[in-house]
């Protein structure tokens, strides 16, 4: 599967905990994140993450283009919700991309916890009848 980790700047240590704490899980996927979530990932897990660019500066976008080709198997995005972001715009169009393609998105610790422990349960390998599939409208 394809994961994507995305944290605003107060989520950063949550998502160093996160992602040590989930290690095995992560490891049997492709991971993907903005550029500086994805260093700390990367100096967290020792595992490869392809890093877009910062999020401000259009790696919400990136995350994005991959959502728009089905590309994307599932997120991870811990939004910081008490702060102003200077590109919401991306931020909220990246959420709304993942509900059109229906992809799995957590934006707070309890969902990730819940959508990553899924995943070891096989709970997500119903994102196979999508994956790689360009339309965002599939049956049941
Ligand atoms: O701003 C972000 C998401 O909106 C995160 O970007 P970085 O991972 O580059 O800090």
């Amino acid at each position: 599967m394809k994961i994507a980790l995305i944290a605003h700047d107060e989520k950063k240590p949550l998502m160093k905990k996160l992602v040590t704490a989930y290690r095995e899980i992560l490891a049997g996927h492709d991971l993907y994140a903005t550029g500086h979530t994805g260093q700390i990932v990367q100096a967290a897990t020792g595992l490869p993450v392809h890093c877009f660019n910062s999020g401000p500066l259009g790696g919400d976008q990136e995350v994005g283009a991959l959502i728009a080709k089905n590309q994307l198997d599932l997120i991870i995005f811990l939004r910081d919700p008490l702060t102003a972001q200077p590109h919401e715009p991306d931020v909220n169009a990246l959420i709304r991309l993942a509900d059109v393609y229906n992809v799995p998105l957590a934006t707070n610790l309890g969902t990730a916890e819940m959508l990553l422990r899924g995943v070891r349960a096989g709970f997500a390998d119903f994102r196979q009848l999508y994956s790689g599939d360009e339309s965002a409208h599939q049956p049941l």
